[in-house]
């Protein structure tokens, strides 16, 4: 075994996320559905194609006038207008409106040549003479009154929404307006999961001593998925270096990326610790000033990258966040790849002095308007622990050599996505 498993020359996290930025591809482009477009990320910018509103629409059921006609209209002196058509939403009128004359228009119809204001219906009294319909009007309307002018919202060829832009409500409400019916969107990155451990146990069989379950593959599948990316479950395998090399050399050639969790330290059976040091590999760091995770590991392999993640379930949890998360981010271009920072209160003080900057699990709230961080358990923050996962929304960041942080000091945090933990 090299005695290089053991010596290792620790990077601090922004070296490690630079030394991985260098490798990040960008992903390839296809086009799908509007409707399956929600959740995937535009791979190129989007250009209104026309203005909108497209052509000049009433805000209001009512007539369509010229605001001038109104001048002299009080509550004493009525002015008369006679109607000469009828406009529902998605007809347009072929008269134009002229001194004297109205058309009864509805709301989100286009409003006819000639008229530069809509009266509201109940603002106007009615009379049938003759067989012709007139309406009455007792004070002045303003110019433009009820009116949406062309373009309010959007001007032809201003931009819309750039490559890397995650697709919601707000964005498919823009596609479809626009009628972009095919989205140029990323393809979701295939990562490949696979687990390390003689130990592990699948999901669905009994527990036997001095075993687990596989928990990790599991939350490392959430994860990829909430990047953005396409997990490929490839199980877990038995802690050999032979198997791994085999497992490695499959999930990389059918994969964008391949993700491990367990043997990265220097135990006798940390098979990914020695498999990244073997000469076909290009090992990127293999520790980080960090804990959890101190022992995160990254390499390229045949122009591909492989993250090796810690066991420990929170050293795996820290690791994706803070290399494997932004790397699928960058891949769909993505102009903030890395966990948002806020500065926020620590509610709870902590006393763990480290040598490594530590990522707390914690909990942001909102009290008086002022953004509280409490570390997600009392005691139990060490890199082993599954359970304080599920009850994180924020990494806190204790820096390295302080002597604990007191209840009232300002700290950095990192915000974790929502719907990743919780
Ligand atoms: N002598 C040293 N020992 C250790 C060091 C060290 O520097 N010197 N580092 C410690 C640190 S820090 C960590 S973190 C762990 C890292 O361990 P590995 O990444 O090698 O992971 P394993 O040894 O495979 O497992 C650790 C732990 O996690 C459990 N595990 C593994 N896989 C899974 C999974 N898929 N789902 C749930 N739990 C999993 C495993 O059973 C172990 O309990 O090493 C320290 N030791
Ligand atoms: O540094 Mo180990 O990787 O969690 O605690
Ligand atoms: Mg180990």
């Amino acid at each position: 075994m090299s005695t290089a498993k053991f010596h290792r020359a620790a990077v601090q996290v922004h070296e490690a996320q630079a030394r991985i930025a260098k490798h990040i591809p960008r992903g390839r482009t296809e086009y799908v559905p509007l409707a399956d477009a929600h959740g995937r990320t535009l791979a190129s910018a989007i250009t209104a194609p026309h203005a909108y509103p497209f052509f000049r629409r009433s805000g209001m059921d009512g007539f369509a006038i010229q605001s001038a006609d109104t001048l002299l209209a009080t509550s004493e002196h009525q002015v008369w207008f006679r109607v000469i058509d009828e406009i529902p939403c998605g007809y347009t009128s072929e008269h134009i409106i002229t001194p004297g004359t109205a058309a009864r228009i509805m709301t989100g119809a286009q409003v006819p040549e000639g008229a530069d204001a809509v009266v509201m219906m109940e603002m106007t009294e009615s009379k049938q003479e003759q067989g012709e319909h007139w309406i009455a009007l007792k004070r002045q309307i303003q110019v433009e009154a009820n009116i949406t002018p062309i373009g309010l919202e959007v001007q032809e060829g201003q931009q819309l929404l750039e490559a890397g832009t995650v697709i919601g409500a707000g964005e498919q409400s823009v596609l479809a307006t626009f009628g972009v019916a095919d989205v140029p969107v990323f393809e979701r990155p295939k990562v490949a999961i696979f687990a390390t451990g003689t130990e592990l146990l699948e999901v669905h069989e009994p527990l036997q001593p001095g075993r687990i379950r596989n928990s990790n593959s599991y939350m490392l599948r959430s994860l990829v998925v909430e990047a953005g990316g396409e997990p490929i479950m490839y199980g877990a395998i038995a802690d050999d270096v032979n198997t791994a090399r085999a497992k490695l050399e499959e999930a990389i050639r059918d994969n964008d990326m391949v993700v491990t969790t367990g043997g990265v330290s220097v135990g006798d059976y940390d098979i990914m610790g020695e498999l990244v040091l073997e000469e076909q590999m290009q090992m990127l760091f293999n520790k980080v000033t960090m804990r959890p995770g101190s022992v995160t590991t990254a390499a390229r392999y045949k122009d591909k990258l492989l993250f090796a993640l810690s066991g420990n379930p929170g050293a795996c949890f820290v690791g994706f966040n803070l290399f494997v998360r932004p790397t699928l981010r960058a891949m769909q271009a993505d102009a903030h790849p890395y966990l948002e920072e806020w500065t926020a209160t620590l509610q709870v003080g902590y006393d763990k002095v480290n040598n490594f900057t530590r990522f707390v699990r914690g909990r942001t709230i909102i009290r008086d308007g002022k953004v509280y961080a409490v570390p997600a358990a009392a005691r139990i923050d060490e890199s082993s622990v599954m359970i304080t996962i599920k009850d994180s929304d924020c990494l806190i960041v204790v820096p390295p050599e302080q002597k604990g942080i007191a209840a009232g000091e300002q700290v950095t945090i990192l915000r974790l996505p929502a719907g990743q933990a919780r």
